[in-house]
């Protein structure tokens, strides 16, 4: 620690998250001796968060996450005599209660005051676009992330390691609409319906996937009229009789009717087990006598493990309407796209869950109770503490070595370490392995030109600017290039013009097959070349476009007609390409719909693996990476 104590002083340190992870690796720095920390956070202190995040106590709640942590690192930091930082024109422990994306805050020339950043995220878009600010800072980046028992730490240092978008991240968990829409066959098929008819009822419906434009349809479900057209004006303070008949009305098409039609049209011959629809009418019954009696069934609070039946469903299915018509704050802007479903929003929650198990018994899927339905829509893992409290021990540990080694060894002498839930054939629970060295073909951190693939014939600009280079390749605020001229920038009025039109119709002669492109991120940092590549997409493919990887090959004609209820074990995005990642954030895609990762320790490294629907999102270690495996007895600091 002698060598170390100097060195500890006089830098300056940099935690973005006070989460789980970030409680213990705060806890850490101030025990150490840092005192020149600041600690970027945008969340607010939840319940939820007191079981692990122990820097925050009950009356905490609703106080900004990284405010209290910082004073509570204080507190710690005095108990070593330490009243204020040593590094000048650096906080002591200085929360900035803020989103890391914003630039005006958080710049390069902000990381710029520090020495090393210590990542304790739970998002797989705000690593990137801090993986991007430290290339561009060139400061070294020590990054972690837990998944339940597993966990992950690296260390990021442009030029020497791979960054953290060199790799591919796992693709998230993608179903096809029809499987949704008309034949599920899992639980979770059920909560993603139920996710996207929240929508449609409460929120912007024509965002649902459920939505459909009964004119131009050619055969239009029978639900849309008495779910969308019919919803009810919450300023006119809706009676009790016309909530219960557009409930009733709502309810009745979408569990009866487009069921009996969807029979009617054959649909489910051949089905293992085909569809029945419910009564809607004969389980009102039991929900009226429930309210005249004053007798709800115990749904909420301790009934949260139990499995609902039918008529609770269809009781708090019609309660739900009737809060949400009644009750001028919940949810807070009715048939706003501010209308999401958040699973920690109990009402949204209680709603997924009621219509899920409806449709689940329909389809004889196993219905789940309230805190499942609550795992499934989250994807939530349990996150577990003592996993949190290694990984950020071990951040701690590499810090320790590029303080003492300096930043230019930390190839040589930082690792990546997994933290394992079974024993290693060594009997050890954490796993060393060298970093490697940086993917040539990253277009992040190697400036790799990049090929992007995608139809320019019925794409426009705004879904490229949108779906690809935001929400797919993580650009804030990018400003795009056909040779010299701009046609494109983000924020600025005079390019919108261009937004609607398809890429080959824009100025400066289109975007085609061929055109090279120059996309810019003043933001971030970065430039790169994108080399487009025409490709006509089959309209049910999940994917409208590719990122990334070589030029593609021909598709090959397509084989016999997939089948109509065909259930994908684990659909991926087909993104096999270096240094192209996936977007978590884009779960409001039209064509698709996806159940968000639980990206925090599988976002570190891709791991081509089966996976089945129970994998809980975990990640092996890899046997072979870059030197082979490196299997150690310890974790050694020098
Ligand atoms: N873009 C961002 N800018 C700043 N802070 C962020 C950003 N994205 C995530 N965070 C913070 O990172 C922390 C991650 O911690 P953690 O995984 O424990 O999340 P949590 O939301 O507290 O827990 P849980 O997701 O389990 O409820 C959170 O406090 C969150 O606010
Ligand atoms: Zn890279």
């Amino acid at each position: 620690m002698d060598v170390l104590s100097p060195l500890i002083s006089s830098s300056s340190i940099l935690v973005i998250g006070s989460g789980g992870i970030g409680c213990e690796l705060l806890k850490n720095l101030a025990g150490s001796g840092f005192t020149a920390v600041e600690v970027i956070d945008l969340d607010t202190i939840d319940v939820s968060n007191l079981n692990r995040q122990f820097l925050f106590r009950g009356e905490h709640v609703g106080l900004p996450k990284c405010e209290v942590a910082c004073a509570a690192s204080r507190k710690i930091s005095s108990t070593l005599g330490h009243t204020s930082s040593s590094v000048p024109g650096v906080g002591f422990y200085k929360p900035h209660h803020g989103n890391v994306k914003d630039n005006s805050r958080f710049s390069t020339s902000f990381f710029k005051r520090f020495t090393v950043v210590l990542n304790a995220l739970d998002n797989v878009s705000a690593r990137r676009h801090v993986n991007r600010l430290c290339l561009s800072a060139d400061i070294p980046l020590i990054e972690a992330g837990t998944t339940g028992y597993l966990g992950q730490t690296t260390v990021i240092a442009g030029k020497q390691t791979e960054c953290y978008e060199c790799q591919p991240k796992p693709t998230q968990k993608v179903y096809p609409i029809c499987t949704i829409r008309s034949t599920p066959s899992m639980p979770v098929h059920c909560i993603v319906w139920g996710k996207e008819l929240y929508k449609l009822m409460f929120g912007d419906a024509t965002a649902s996937m459920l939505f459909e434009d009964t004119v131009e349809s050619d055969e239009p479900s029978t639900f849309m009229e008495p779910v969308v057209d019919s919803r009810l004006k919450p300023t006119d303070s809706p009676s009790f009789d016309s909530i219960k008949s557009y409930a009733v009305s709502a309810l009745t098409a979408l569990y009866t009717t487009e069921i009996n039609k969807q029979l009617s049209m054959d649909r489910y011959k051949g089905a293992a087990k085909v569809p029945v629809a419910k009564d809607i009418e004969a389980l009102m019954v039991k929900a009226e006598e429930w309210w005249k009696s004053n007798e709800p069934p115990s749904t909420k609070d301790n009934g949260e493990k139990i499995i609902w039946t039918d008529e609770q469903c269809c009781h708090e299915l019609f309660s739900i309407i009737k809060e949400v018509y009644t009750t001028s704050t919940s949810p807070p802007a009715l048939f706003t796209a501010a209308t999401e479903f958040d699973k920690d929003n109990h009402l949204s929650m209680r709603f997924v869950t009621a219509a899920s198990n409806l449709r689940a018994s329909i389809f004889s899927i196993e219905t789940s109770s309230f805190y499942t339905a609550k795992g499934i829509a989250g994807n939530i893992i349990p996150a577990i503490a003592t996993t949190n409290a290694i990984v950020a021990g071990l951040q701690v540990l590499e810090l320790f070595k590029i303080l003492k080694h300096g930043v230019s060894k930390i190839k040589g002498v930082c690792k990546f370490t997994y933290c394992l839930r079974d024993k290693t054939r060594k009997g050890l629970f954490l796993q060393p392995t060298s970093l490697v060295s940086p993917n040539e073909k990253c277009y992040v951190c190697r400036n790799a030109r990049v090929v992007l693939s995608l139809n320019t014939e019925t794409t426009n600009l705004h879904t490229m600017i949108d779906d690809i280079l935001k929400k797919k390749m993580s650009f804030n605020s990018p400003i795009l290039q056909i040779g010299c001229s701009q046609i494109y920038e983000d924020g600025e009025e005079e390019y919108e013009v261009n937004l609607p039109k398809l890429l080959k119709d824009l100025p400066a002669g289109g975007i085609k097959d061929g055109t090279i492109l120059t996309v810019e991120d003043f933001e971030q940092d970065m430039e790169i070349t994108l080399e487009i590549v025409h490709m006509e997409f089959d309209e049910e493919d999940e994917n409208q476009f590719i990122v990334g990887g070589d030029k593609p090959k021909p598709k090959p004609s397509k084989p016999s007609e997939k089948e109509e209820d065909d259930v994908p074990g684990d659909d991926n995005l087909g993104d096999s390409a270096a240094g192209a990642a996936d977007a978590n954030d884009n779960n409001d895609d039209d064509d698709i719909v996806e159940i968000t990762e639980e990206d925090n320790a599988n976002s570190l490294r891709t791991r081509k693996r089966g996976r089945s629907e129970e994998d809980d999102g975990a990640v092996a270690p890899k046997k072979a990476r870059g030197g082979g495996e490196d299997e150690e007895a310890a974790i050694a600091i020098d």
